[in-house]
């Protein structure tokens, strides 16, 4: 093991796509890391949960909709070394839920176009999943 070894953090995170093709994101709240970011929907996977069961419960909680764990497609991962811990965080892709999202924690959503997520300052975690949405949508 390095000498610069860092805990795996598993976060899960949804791309919700609207039926005009375009996804949401949310902006991280002032006093968080990485605060006026903007993000997936998602988080940390608790023990005992599967990533799945993870984003159904976090979208509820977060975004106040309802979706099904069949009803999350995976795309693909971002895989990104932070200072604190090594992120390994699993995209799906959910076109199926019901509800109308709004930011149940005081976060500022905004549904955005595939070729407009570049004018979102984001992560640098999430930097190689934004072509990957783009070939997608
Ligand atoms: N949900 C989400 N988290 C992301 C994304 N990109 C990314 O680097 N992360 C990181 O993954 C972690 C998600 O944790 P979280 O959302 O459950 O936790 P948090 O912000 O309340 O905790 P924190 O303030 O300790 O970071 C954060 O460290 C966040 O910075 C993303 O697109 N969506």
């Amino acid at each position: 093991m390095s000498e610069t070894a860092r805990s795996i953090l598993l976060v899960a995170a949804c791309a919700l796509i609207d039926s005009d093709g375009r996804i949401l994101l949310a902006q991280r709240p002032e006093g968080k890391s990485l605060a006026g970011l903007w993000e997936f929907p998602g988080g940390k996977v608790e023990p005992g949960e599967t990533p799945e069961e993870s984003l159904v419960r976090e979208l509820h909680e977060e975004l106040g909709i309802t979706t099904k764990v069949a009803c999350l497609a995976p795309l693909s991962f971002a895989s990104h070394t932070y200072e604190k811990f090594h992120l390994l965080m699993p995209l799906y892709v959910c076109r199926r839920y019901e509800g109308i999202a709004h930011g149940k924690e005081g976060q500022a959503l905004k549904w955005v176009k595939p070729q407009a997520l570049r004018d979102y300052p984001m992560p640098p975690a999430d930097e190689p999943l934004i072509p990957i949405l783009q070939d997608l949508l």
